[in-house]
């Protein structure tokens, strides 16, 4: 069923427009719009989702180009009202029928102008939405308020305010500490955590750790019993209004905004602030312990857009892309729990709802269609017809959700207390014997590697000493083997020497011409007598002499034989040592 055929037609008598930046061009209007065929959305829905709508008053960029208001509000009704522009809009598809619309919400929030009465500040915004959902956190039931609108409609105005006009997200914070300081029980005990991030072009950034120069994105998980979570998201206990604060304001400087066109300060992404409230009562009658745990989400979406208005190209048309993937991921999320109503025949219709689509939807799934109270402020800028008009059917859809809250509470009474004291000690026990284990075998582990390494480099280091040995080894083996050889030698000359002796030479100083031989014949055969004796006498000193020598070189060559041997048998000692030493 489309919204258009679920609104119907009337004719409804005009009121007067609030404020307008050209009340002469809405005068004259006024004949026509009387006139007009209406578009009524009726507020019968069958949701429990709260709906309420925001208009803020003129930027000075409307105010320059004399925009005209095309909102009016009923503080009585709560009926919103849109009327179409009074001249065609440039560019603008003549055929599509612009006409009056209404739609009726639970609170119409007028912030167009501060001089009328039913000017709806941040305060009044606060109290009729925030402080609610406040009583239903300390109830124990799980919130989330998001704001949805168009670029520059005043969703981060909503929801975080400026300093001199805080609003829902600072106001919640400031409330709960009031709330929680004014209890001075002693049997009830409080506790706060605080996350923060946003979804950025589909990825997920935690708000809470300092921006780095790459960036760092966190992963969705999703648990059976908790649903889809943010593995590793930052979550910080807090104690008090300022520390929450200061929190508060490091994501937000951490959020990823731009200029363009329709903003200034234009967020890009969508921002989820998450307070998680545990409450712990514990009667000290019965010592019965309740423990109450709710979560507090305060959503700002990023814009929704046309890329024509916003002026956007490159990295910014990207975001804008992706924005509106997301935003129509939302829609289709919405319209899919809408209608998950009565189908015909009276029959329950269940729709597979494409949580999953888009990162945002998947980690809002238990918000929009699970255990939570939901409200959405749809924020509207006074003269822009289409976005206007999308922003409005959308709020008008989301109207007929249902979630299903329910009180996040357990008993738990003095024994089962005890009992699960006593589970998670030995829980704990069991972790760090595992834990000291695991120490010990890394431990282990290291020394092991550790000794592994220096093994390994003694190892080498042998191996090169064990090569140092060999090449000083062979070369004392060659240097024995060249001195065996030579005294081999020499032994051979000398044994040759002693067998064959080599004859006499007479000297010649002893020898007379040949003319001089007869004459002194008896005188030379007796000099050769006594030559024979003397020189049988230098013979056998010759003899004597040599063979002691001899003698000397055998015991030499005996010696040399038993050190190359003792040298051999040493090398061969060493290097069977190392080699069994170096396999281990
Ligand atoms: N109710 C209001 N009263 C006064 N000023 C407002 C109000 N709503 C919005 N503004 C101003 O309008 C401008 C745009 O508002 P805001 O930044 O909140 O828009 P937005 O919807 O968050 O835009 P975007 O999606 O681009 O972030 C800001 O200068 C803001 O101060």
């Amino acid at each position: 069923m489309t919204l258009e055929s679920r609104s119907f037609l009337l004719e409804v008598p005009y009121h007067s427009l609030k404020t307008s930046a050209s009340s002469a061009s809405l005068r004259s209007r006024e004949a026509i719009l009387q006139k007009m065929p209406m578009e009524i959305n009726s507020n019968q829905s069958s949701g429990n989702v709260k709906v309420v709508v925001r208009v803020r008053g003129f930027l000075p960029r409307e105010i320059e180009r004399g925009a005209t208001n095309l909102i009016e509000m009923d503080p009585r009704n709560q009926s919103t009202i849109l009327y179409p522009p009074p001249e065609p809009v440039a560019g603008y598809n003549c055929r599509k029928i612009m006409e009056k619309k209404q739609f009726t919400f639970d609170n119409s929030f007028w912030s167009f102008d501060h001089g009328d009465d039913h000017y709806a500040d941040q305060d009044d915004v606060y109290n009729a939405l925030g402080e609610e959902f406040l009583d239903h956190n300390f109830e124990g039931y799980h919130t989330c308020i998001f704001a949805y609108g168009q670029t520059g409609a005043g969703k981060s105005y909503s929801m975080m305010g400026t300093p001199q006009h805080p609003g829902l997200i600072p106001r919640t914070c400031r409330d709960l500490f009031e709330r929680i300081d004014s209890n001075n029980s002693p049997s009830v005990n409080y506790s706060v955590r605080v996350s923060y991030f946003e979804v950025y072009n589909e990825h997920v950034r935690d708000l809470l750790v300092p921006r780095r120069d790459t960036p760092y994105y966190l992963k969705v998980r999703e648990s059976p019993t908790e649903g889809p979570y943010i593995k590793d998201l930052t979550e910080v206990p807090v104690r008090n209004i300022s520390e929450i604060l200061k929190w508060m304001k490091m994501g937000d400087n951490n959020r990823t905004i731009a200029s363009t066109k329709m903003n200034d300060t234009s967020s890009r992404s969508h921002a989820v602030f998450t307070l998680v409230l545990k409450q712990i009562h514990h009667d000290m009658e019965t010592d019965e312990t309740t423990e109450r745990v709710a979560r507090i989400r305060l959503v700002d979406l990023a814009g929704s857009e046309r890329a024509n208005s916003t002026g956007a190209t490159g990295a910014r048309l990207r975001e804008g892309s992706n924005i509106n993937k997301s935003l129509t991921t939302l829609g289709r999320v919405i319209a899919a729990l809408a209608d998950d109503g009565l189908g015909k025949g009276g029959r329950r219709k269940r729709e597979v709802v494409p949580y999953r689509d888009s990162i945002l939807t998947w980690l809002l799934k238990d918000s929009l269609g699970g255990n939570s109270k939901t409200a959405m402020i749809a924020c509207i800028s006074p003269s822009d017809y289409d976005e206007t008009l999308s922003t409005l059917r959308y709020a008008d859809q989301a109207k007929r959700i249902r979630t299903r809250a329910v009180i996040n509470q357990d008993h738990v009474s003095a024994a089962e207390r005890d009992a699960q004291i006593a589970e998670m000690q030995d829980t704990i026990r069991a972790l760090q014997l595992s834990v000291s284990q695991v120490t010990m075998t890394k431990k282990q582990n290291d020394l092991q590697s550790e000794q592994l390494e220096m093994y390994q480099s003694e190892v080498e280091k042998m191996q090169r000493k064990m090569e140092e040995a060999r090449q000083v080894a062979e070369c004392k083996i060659k240097a024995l083997q060249t001195q065996n050889e030579a005294l081999r030698l020499h032994l051979r000359l000398a044994v040759d020497s002693l067998k064959n002796p080599i004859p006499t030479v007479i000297p010649p100083s002893r020898r007379t011409s040949i003319g001089d031989w007869g004459g002194e014949q008896v005188d030379e055969e007796e000099e050769l007598e006594e030559y024979d004796d003397s020189e049988e006498d230098e013979e056998d000193e010759e003899r004597d002499e040599l063979e002691s020598r001899l003698a000397d070189l055998l015991q030499d060559l005996g010696m040399f034989r038993r050190k190359v041997s003792d040298d051999k048998g040493r090398f061969l000692e060493e290097t069977y040592l190392q080699e069994i030493q170096a396999n281990g």
